[in-house]
Formats: C-alpha cells, sequence, structure tokens
C-alpha cells in the first residue's frame, strides 16, 4: 500500500502548481498569497528539495492591470492580457524572491515544446541547470502564441506533464478549494471532501465539473485527467487549497489535507511519459489475450505472433496504440515495422518474420524498451 506521508518524505524533486484563484483578489494578484506560497517553497528549497514551480495568474493579473471587467473573447484580446499580466506576475515573484536572496527564472512553453523531442531536451536541460543553480524555475503556458490545437489547455495539464517529463517525484496542485469533493462546493453546501483517491473511475470523473472558477481554466476536471497521468506514471498528485496558511509546509509534514491520489506501483521514466503522453499514436495494433497478459504482466515486448489486428497507416519508428481484443488501451509503443509489414507478419513466429518479408531487422514489433503501459490495470 503506498503510504502518503512516506511520499511526501521521500519526494526529492517537487511540481508546485498554483491556480489563477488562488493568486488573485478583487483589485489584481493577491500578493499575500503569492508571498506565503513564495516562502513556503523556499523553505522546501532549504529543505534540499527541488522544486519547479508551475503559475497561472497571468490573465488574471492582466484582466486586473487593464481594468477589464471580464475575460475578453476574441483570441488575440486574450493572449494580450495574459502578456500584460504575466510580467507583473514574474515581477512578483521576482521581487519576493529576491528578500531569501534567491533567483527566479521565467519559462513558457507550448504544447509544441514539448513534442518535439529535440525541443524538449533543451527545456528539460534548462530546467535542470536551473535547478542546479538553485535558481526556482517558473513556468506558465506562452500564452502570447499558444492558440487552439498548440495550447496544453490548462496549466492542470502543463503541470502533470512537467511532472512526468523532469521525472519529479509528486505533483502539488493548489486551488481555490479543499481538495476533491463529492459535488462541486461552490453550488452544494453539502458536498463532502473526498480525502484519498486510489483509481479515476467514471464515478470520480462525474463528481468533477469541468466549468472552472471566475478566472480559472480547466475547473476540477483537468486535474483529474491531470491525476489519470501522474499515476499511470506511478507518481502521486495531491490537490489541496492554495490559500491555506502553511499548506505546502504542512503536507510536508505529514498532515493529511486536501486529496490524495494513490500512485500506480509501476513508475514510467521520461522517455517512457513522453512516448505515451506527448506522441500521437499513428494506429493501433490489437493483442490477443497471451499477448496482452505477457505485456501488461509480465514486461514482455510485443511479438507478430500476438498482434490480430492492425489499424491505420503508419510507418516504421511510428507511435501506435496497443489494445486488447476489446479495445482497452494497454499502452503506446513505437512500432518497429510499418503498418503494411506488420499486416503481412502478424500471427507469425518470430522465425518465419524473413520468409514473409525477405528481411528481418527487429524479432519484437514493439520492442519493451519503447513501450509506455498507459493501462492502470494492476501491473506486478
Ligand atoms: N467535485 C468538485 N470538488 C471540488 N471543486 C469542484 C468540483 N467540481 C467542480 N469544482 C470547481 O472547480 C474549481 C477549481 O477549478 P479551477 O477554477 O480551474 O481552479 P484553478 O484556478 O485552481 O485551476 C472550484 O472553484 C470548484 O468550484
Ligand atoms: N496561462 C494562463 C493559465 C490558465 C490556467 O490554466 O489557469 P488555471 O485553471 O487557473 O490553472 C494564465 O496564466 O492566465
Amino acid at each position: 500500500m503506498t503510504d502518503r506521508s512516506q511520499c511526501f518524505a521521500k519526494a526529492r524533486r517537487v511540481v508546485v502548481k498554483v491556480g489563477s484563484n488562488v493568486l488573485t483578489a478583487s483589485r489584481g494578484l493577491n500578493v499575500d498569497v503569492l508571498r506565503s506560497i513564495s516562502q513556503q517553497i523556499h523553505g522546501l528549497m532549504e529543505g534540499g528539495r527541488e522544486v519547479i514551480l508551475v503559475s497561472s495568474g497571468a490573465m488574471a493579473a492582466g484582466m486586473r492591470r487593464l481594468e477589464l471587467a471580464s475575460r475578453p473573447v476574441e483570441i488575440p484580446k486574450r493572449q494580450a492580457t495574459a502578456a500584460v499580466g504575466q510580467a507583473g506576475l514574474i515581477m512578483e515573484y521576482e521581487q519576493v524572491f529576491e528578500t531569501f536572496g534567491k533567483s527566479v527564472a521565467q519559462v513558457l512553453l507550448t504544447q509544441e515544446d514539448l513534442s518535439n523531442r529535440r525541443r524538449f531536451l533543451n527545456a528539460r536541460n534548462t530546467l535542470n541547470t536551473l535547478i542546479d543553480w538553485g535558481v526556482l524555475p517558473i513556468i506558465n503556458e506562452n500564452d502570447t502564441v499558444a492558440v487552439e490545437e498548440i495550447k496544453f489547455g490548462d496549466n492542470d495539464n502543463l503541470s502533470a506533464m512537467i511532472t512526468l517529463l523532469m521525472d519529479a517525484d509528486i505533483l502539488i496542485n493548489l486551488t481555490d478549494m479543499d481538495g476533491l469533493f463529492t459535488k462541486d462546493p461552490r453550488t452544494s453546501s453539502d458536498a463532502e471532501l473526498i480525502p484519498e483517491v486510489r483509481s479515476i473511475t467514471k464515478k470520480i470523473e462525474a463528481l468533477a465539473g469541468d466549468i472552472p472558477g471566475a478566472l480559472g481554466t480547466g475547473g476540477m476536471g483537468s486535474k483529474l485527467r491531470a491525476a489519470k497521468k501522474t499515476m499511470v506514471a506511478g507518481i502521486p498528485m495531491v490537490i489541496a487549497r492554495g490559500t491555506r496558511p502553511e499548506v505546502l509546509t504542512d503536507l510536508f509534514a505529514g498532515k493529511d489535507l486536501g486529496t490524495f491520489f494513490v500512485p500506480g506501483t509501476v513508475r514510467l521514466r521520461s522517455r517512457k511519459c513522453w512516448i505515451a503522453f506527448n506522441l500521437k499514436p499513428k494506429g493501433q495494433l490489437v493483442l490477443d489475450s497471451g499477448a496482452s497478459e505477457a505485456v501488461l504482466r509480465r514486461g514482455k515486448s510485443l511479438l507478430p505472433g500476438g498482434i490480430v489486428g492492425v489499424e491505420g497507416e503508419f510507418s516504421m519508428g511510428a507511435p501506435v496504440r496497443l489494445t486488447d481484443s476489446r479495445g482497452h488501451e494497454i499502452g503506446v509503443g513505437l512500432c518497429n515495422y510499418a503498418s503494411a509489414d506488420v499486416r503481412r507478419i502478424m500471427g507469425l513466429k518470430t522465425a518465419q518474420i524473413r520468409e514473409a518479408l525477405g528481411y528481418k531487422p527487429y524479432d519484437e514489433v514493439v520492442h519493451r524498451d519503447n513501450l509506455a503501459i498507459t493501462s492502470d490495470e494492476k501491473q506486478p
């Protein structure tokens, strides 16, 4: 069983995400909360932890700075508002950390920056260097250039991706609620806090509305989608109230605050997370029950003999989804053969590949090293 206090005690690299509603007051940024969270982060850093901050609040700060009563509808105006707000946001962090003798760095990212392997590795090197220097990286989505399809969608997702790709040990999502409730507490006074979630079932998903607070973006739904990713990757996530005094300090002192999302037992490392969550699968391989079992529970590579179906057209090296015969996703992997070749060798023994194709570069259709298991069915 995963012990929550152990997860906190052992966490060396920590990602903290702070939502817009936490950081905003009626007349602009809530500087008191920003200072309090910064102070606690500084405490964690002083205690030897590596911290990465994902901070929302640019749009909210910009709206207040420009005296806009509501969020602009047109995308360029939204982007311009966030650009104004980001400056004030980072300036505030900069000033607070200066009083601790520490530096902060602004890192603005788009989805593209993570899905392009070379750009991602550049970003990761930069983040690791900042951490080595004892500088706090403060990440936000690059709202000025990120529109529609290249948008992370929200910082809940961005913070989960950063947690996975930076091999962090825990994700703390600070919002304007004490955690996940049985109903939306904004509309239901009898809502009760759920202290622990072991699996994101349909029932759990149904509790969360996608309607965010006045200044937020994704609502509780996007936090659950983020938790799903970290849990599959074997990393715990917590949702807690960012305005609670000493929230971070208390969490690391072992207090049972917020909602704890229990991680899966197998830890997926950065490269496999990148395969699982950043690449768009180009096709699908359907596995028979023996191959599903071998891949899911026995840590095996996928051989041609266990494949019963191929969907889509893809070239060698393409990312593909692996499903069982009921269509449930087992994982995502890089395919050693093009779709046309997989169709010719599926169901065959590895010794028959050369005969069927005239060549045999690999025994495995998907090698274990290039396969990320995304099913939350219990693995060994
Ligand atoms: N079951 C639920 N439990 C807690 N909050 C919920 C639930 N369903 C919907 N919400 C809403 O989600 C909001 C938090 O999401 P959001 O506004 O996107 O926050 P943030 O700015 O921190 O990302 C809360 O203000 C709350 O009203
Ligand atoms: N990039 C946006 C953040 C949008 C966002 O995800 O907000 P939130 O749901 O409050 O975390 C901003 O800084 O305003």
